[in-house]
């Protein structure tokens, strides 16, 4: 009931502002394939991110109306959720940096 409309290969991080630094998402550091899912029946959207080496959610974030996607470097990307939560993804290249952010911005534009 969800296809997968891009896939990038990231490092998913989260903002700790209590100690203002960035901290790996889950209990690793390692590079995830980070994708931006459809749910057809109610057309909602989110980030799912799953750690290549042991599938570990990284990352299962709802993309709602009015998110600010910030491409702060052509290969660091970030947004706060609904909880204020900040996510930083760091791109394995720039190509899926772009495409990654390509589709975001089109998801945007149709909440
Ligand atoms: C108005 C607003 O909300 N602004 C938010 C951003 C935002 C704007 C608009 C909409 C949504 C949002 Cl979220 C904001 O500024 N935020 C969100 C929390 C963190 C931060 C605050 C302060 C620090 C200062 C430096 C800067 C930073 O974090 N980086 C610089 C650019 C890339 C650089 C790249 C990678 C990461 C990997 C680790 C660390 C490193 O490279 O070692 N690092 C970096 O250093 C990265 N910050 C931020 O982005």
């Amino acid at each position: 009931s969800e296809q997968s409309l891009v896939s990038a290969r990231a490092s998913v991080m989260v903002y700790d502002d209590s100690h203002k630094r960035w901290l790996p998402s889950g209990t690793s550091q390692g590079i995830s394939k980070v994708h931006i899912y459809q749910h057809v029946i109610n057309n909602t959207f989110r980030v799912v991110g799953r750690k290549l080496q042991d599938h570990e959610v990284s990352i299962n974030c709802a993309i709602l109306r009015g998110l600010k996607y910030n491409q702060a470097t052509p290969t660091f990307h970030q947004w706060r959720d609904n909880r204020q939560v900040v996510f930083g993804l760091n791109f394995s290249s720039k190509e899926e940096a772009d495409s990654f952010a390509q589709t975001m911005m089109v998801v945007l534009d149709t909440l």
